[in-house]
């Protein structure tokens, strides 16, 4: 059997964002001739994100599109856990659903992954030509700070710890996860360190993060508190 890719987007008011996107994977697959299928988590999004999923399910079909929605706002790390007990494909792709991850990519990272059969591939914001556009100098401040810390503290050798733009090999993002703790956004640094420490293989692919053009962004003040925990406590236990 071939290899097929599955999307997990996990979306908290995603509606104006999801169509273009999902209309962009399909596609970015359909021109490399490769199976896919979308895993959308919604976590009771008020602007009305799964009604928008439904009518994707209609246009792609249920083979390409799954919707999986929560009941309330429970989190982005929890949400790639939730999504991932649907996934039907060998290989797993976790992005933003609000464009600063560009389907464009995609064909970049399954090609380095094959060439090196790597157990991950990760999009950089901090190497080569990746870059990010779009953010101010407070937020541009905090991913680089969290960064700098996990790497300075947890030393796990990934030069983008925080982002979240991955490919992974459906074992392996399984085995990651079920030792992973951590349920917001700490838990991308979370997933890189534990997998350094188990000893998988992590290639680089630098892209570009452009900030989203519609709605804004879900990461506060209580996520940052977090991510420090997060880093304490894996200095502690890794
Ligand atoms: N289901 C679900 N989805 C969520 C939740 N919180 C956020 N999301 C979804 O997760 C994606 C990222 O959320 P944003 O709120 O757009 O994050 P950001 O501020 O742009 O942060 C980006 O950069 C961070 C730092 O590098 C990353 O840590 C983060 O993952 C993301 O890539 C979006 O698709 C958003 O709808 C949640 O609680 N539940
Ligand atoms: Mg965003």
């Amino acid at each position: 059997m071939g290899d097929k890719y599955s999307i997990i987007l996990p979306t908290y008011n995603e509606r104006k964002n999801l169509p273009i996107l999902v209309y962009l994977l399909d596609k970015t697959f359909r021109e490399a001739k490769i199976d896919w299928e979308v895993v959308i988590v919604d976590d009771a999004s008020p602007d009305g994100t799964q009604e928008i999923a439904r009518k994707l399910i209609d246009v792609f079909g249920a083979d390409h599109i799954q919707l999986r929605p929560r009941a309330g706002k429970l989190g982005l790390g929890t949400a790639y856990v939730h999504g991932l007990q649907f996934v039907t494909g060998n290989y797993v792709i976790i992005m933003d659903a609000d464009f600063s991850h560009h389907p464009e990519a995609i064909p970049e990272f399954i090609a380095l992954q094959k060439k090196h059969n790597y157990d991950i591939v990760t999009g950089t914001r901090y190497a080569g030509n990746g870059g990010v556009y779009g953010w101010d100098l407070k937020r541009k401040l905090v991913s680089r700070g969290a960064n700098f810390l996990a790497s300075t503290v947890l030393r796990p050798n990934v030069s983008d710890l925080t982002g979240s733009f991955r490919l992974y090999k459906k074992d392996v993002l399984a085995k990651i996860i079920s030792e992973t703790k951590s349920k917001g956004y700490v838990f991308q640094m979370e997933m890189m360190v534990r997998a350094r420490a188990l000893g998988f293989t992590v290639g680089e692919v630098p892209i570009n993060f452009v900030d989203r053009l519609y709605g804004e962004s879900k990461l506060g003040g209580d996520e940052i508190f977090q991510y420090l925990k997060g880093v304490l406590s894996l200095f502690v236990s890794v």
